[in-house]
C-alpha cells in the first residue's frame, strides 16, 4: 500500500503486517517527513512531538527568551516597589512630568507634522499610537487628577491666606515658628523659580520661532519650493528623498529664517507676491509685538522681580539669617499679590494735589467720612508683618496710626505678654506719646504689634498738630484720651499690678474712654488717605529694646 500523500508516510516497525503492534500503532498513527523508503526509528518523537533535534536546538534559546522576560518583569515588579515607596508629592511631580511630556508632543509636533512631511503613511501607525497615548494622559489628568487638584489648591490657598494662622506661628510658640519656616521655605524656592523664570521665557522665544519657521515652510510649499526669492527653495529635498536628515535640514534652515525673520534681524530677501508682503508683515508685526509690547506690559512684573533678586541676592552676600530672608520674601510676595506694585507712591507722586485727594478718597471711601477730606492727603500706607513691632514701649513718638486693614495688639503687663487690647480696621492708636502727657515726655506707653498682616495708615505729629489747629474740639478730647490712657497704662505697670491686682486695666480704659473714642475715631478714621503714598517699611523683631528700629 502506498501513503496517499508522497511527501508523508505512516512509520512504525509493524505499521504494514496488521498485528497486534500495528493496531497499535495505527491508532495513534505518526506524520513525520518525506518517504525515503527506509523504515525510520522515531526515537524521540514520543515524548518530544516537534522532533529531538529540533528540541535541542531551541531549548538554549527558550532559556535566554525566559531569563530576559524574568527580568523584565523583575524590573517591572520594582519599578513597582518603588513607586508604591514615593511619597504622594513625588508621585504627583512624576505624573505633572508626564503630563507636560504629553503637553509638549503636541504643543511642539502638531505645527511640525502639519508644515513638514514628517509624517507619512508608513510611520503614520507610530504618531498616531504617540497621539493616542498623549490623549490618553490628558483624559486621565483631567479625570482623576485635576479634581484633585483644585483641592490641593483649596488647601493651599486657605493656609496660606490664613493670617492668624500665620500670626500664631510667629509669636505663640517655637515648634510652630519652625512650621512657618518650613511652609516658605517649601513656597519660595528663589533659585529654582529663577532658573524656572529663564527656561519658560527662553521657551516662548523658541515656541514662537518654531511656529513661524512652520509656517514659513507652509508658505513656502504653498507657493512653490524655490518658485521665488522670497521662498524656501527646498534644499534638503533636492534629491527627492524624504528622509529623516533631509527633514531635520529643511527645518533648520526654515528655523534661521523664522528667526532672523522675527527677531528683526534683517539681511532676508525682499518678498515679491502680495501674499508674501502680507506674510513678512505679520512676522515683522509679531516680532514688534513680542519684544516691545510684551516687554512693556510686564514690565511692572518684571521691575517687582528685579527688585526681589537683588534684595535676596544682597542678602545671601550678607548671609543674613534665613529666618530673615523668608521674613522678606514674605512681604515682597503679600505686598505684590495684594497692590499688585511694590510702591504706589511712585505711582501717585506725579500728580497734583487734587487729583490724588481725589484717589485717596475713592481708594479709602469705606473707612473715611467726607468732614475732614483735606486731612487725607496727610497720610502714609505701611504694611506689618505678623508679628512685627508696630511701636515698642518707651519710645519717642513721632507718629500716630489708623488701621486700615487687619490687626494688632496692645501688649504690656509684668511679662509684657498680656495683651491689653486687640484693635481692628478703623481704629487709632499711638496718639498718646504725641501730646506728651507721660511726664511731660512723648514716650510710648505700650508695646503695639501686628496680629497678622496689619495695613496702617501713619499720620506724623506734625501733620496731626496741623490738622487739630483746625479741630479744637478733637483737640481736647485727644488730651483728655490721653491722659486716661497714661494713667491707665501706669496702673498696669509691674509695681501697681502688684499692689492693685484689682484693678483691670484694659477694661476700665475702655470704660473711661467711651465717647471720647467715638470722637477721637471719628477724626482719625476719617483721615484715611495717602500723602506720599504707599510708605512700606520693615520693623525687625529682634532689635534691641531702646534703639531706633524705625531707622
Ligand atoms: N490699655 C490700652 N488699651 C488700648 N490701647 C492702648 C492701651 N494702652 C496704650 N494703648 C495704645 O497703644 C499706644 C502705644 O503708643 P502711645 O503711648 O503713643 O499710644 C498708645 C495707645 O494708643
Amino acid at each position: 500500500r502506498r501513503p496517499q500523500n508522497k511527501n508523508t508516510t505512516r512509520v512504525g516497525g509493524g505499521a504494514l503486517d496488521g498485528g497486534p503492534e500495528s493496531r497499535k500503532n495505527k491508532k495513534q498513527p505518526t506524520i513525520v517527513g518525506r518517504n525515503t523508503g527506509r523504515p525510520r526509528v522515531q526515537k524521540q518523537t514520543k515524548n518530544y512531538p516537534q522532533g529531538g533535534r529540533r528540541q535541542r536546538r531551541r531549548e538554549p534559546r527558550r532559556w535566554s527568551e525566559s531569563r530576559s522576560t524574568c527580568c523584565h518583569r523583575l524590573l517591572l515588579l520594582l519599578f513597582i516597589v518603588c513607586l508604591c515607596n514615593l511619597s504622594p508629592d513625588i508621585l504627583y511631580v512624576l505624573w505633572m512630568f508626564l503630563v507636560s511630556a504629553a503637553w509638549n508632543w503636541n504643543v511642539w509636533l502638531i505645527p511640525v507634522r502639519w508644515a513638514f512631511p514628517y509624517q507619512t503613511p508608513q510611520n503614520a501607525p507610530y504618531w498616531l499610537l504617540a497621539d493616542y497615548a498623549c490623549d490618553l494622559i490628558y483624559i486621565l489628568d483631567i479625570a482623576v487628577f485635576q479634581p484633585r487638584l483644585q483641592f490641593i489648591h483649596y488647601v493651599i490657598t486657605v493656609q496660606f491666606h490664613n493670617e492668624k494662622l500665620l500670626t500664631n506661628t510667629v509669636t505663640t510658640s517655637g515648634t510652630m515658628h519652625a512650621g512657618r519656616c518650613s511652609l516658605m521655605s517649601a513656597l519660595v524656592k528663589w533659585k529654582a523659580v529663577l532658573c524656572f523664570r529663564v527656561i519658560r521665557t527662553t521657551t516662548y522665544l523658541l515656541y514662537c520661532l518654531h511656529c513661524n519657521a512652520c509656517l514659513y515652510h507652509w508658505a513656502s510649499s504653498y507657493i512653490g519650493l524655490g518658485a521665488t526669492q522670497w521662498v524656501y527653495n527646498g534644499v534638503g529635498n533636492r534629491s527627492g528623498k524624504v528622509t529623516l536628515c533631509n527633514l531635520n535640514v529643511d527645518y533648520i534652515r526654515c528655523y534661521y529664517f523664522a528667526v532672523k525673520t522675527l527677531i528683526t534681524i534683517g539681511g532676508l530677501p525682499d518678498p515679491t507676491s502680495l501674499f508674501e508682503i502680507v506674510f513678512q508683515l505679520i512676522n515683522y508685526f509679531v516680532g514688534v509685538f513680542m519684544r516691545d509690547v510684551v516687554g512693556a506690559a510686564t514690565a511692572a512684573q518684571t521691575y517687582y522681580r528685579t527688585c526681589m533678586d537683588n534684595t535676596i541676592k544682597y542678602m545671601t552676600s550678607y548671609h543674613i539669617p534665613k529666618d530673615v530672608q523668608n521674613r522678606v520674601k514674605t512681604w515682597y510676595n503679600y505686598t505684590w499679590q495684594s497692590q499688585g506694585m511694590l510702591d504706589e507712591q511712585e505711582l501717585l507722586t506725579q500728580l497734583p494735589d487734587k487729583m490724588r485727594l481725589d484717589i485717596a478718597v475713592d481708594v479709602n471711601y469705606s473707612i473715611v467720612s467726607k468732614m475732614i477730606f483735606d486731612m487725607l492727603k496727610s497720610l502714609r500706607s505701611v504694611v506689618y508683618l505678623p508679628g512685627d513691632y508696630v511701636c515698642k514701649k518707651g519710645e519717642v513718638g513721632r507718629e500716630m496710626y489708623i488701621i486700615k486693614a487687619g490687626e494688632v495688639q496692645v501688649v504690656g503687663g509684668p511679662d509684657e505678654r498680656t495683651v491689653f487690647a486687640t484693635l481692628r480696621a478703623g481704629s487709632v492708636f499711638g496718639e498718646i506719646s504725641l501730646t506728651g502727657t507721660v511726664g511731660g515726655v512723648n514716650r510710648r506707653t505700650a508695646n503695639v504689634i501686628a496680629h497678622g498682616f496689619a495695613n496702617l495708615f501713619i499720620l506724623d505729629k506734625k501733620d496731626l498738630n496741623e490738622i487739630l489747629v483746625h479741630y479744637p474740639e478733637s483737640k481736647k478730647l485727644l488730651r483728655k484720651k490721653a491722659r486716661l490712657a497714661s494713667r491707665l497704662s501706669s496702673d498696669a505697670s509691674p509695681d501697681r499690678t502688684r499692689t492693685r491686682p484689682s484693678l483691670p486695666a484694659p477694661r476700665r480704659f475702655a470704660q473711661l474712654l467711651g465717647a471720647a473714642t467715638l470722637q477721637i475715631f471719628l477724626l482719625h478714621s476719617c483721615s484715611a488717605a495717602l500723602r506720599d503714598g504707599m510708605r512700606v517699611r520693615m520693623s525687625g523683631m529682634k532689635e534691641e529694646e531702646g534703639s531706633d528700629w524705625r531707622r
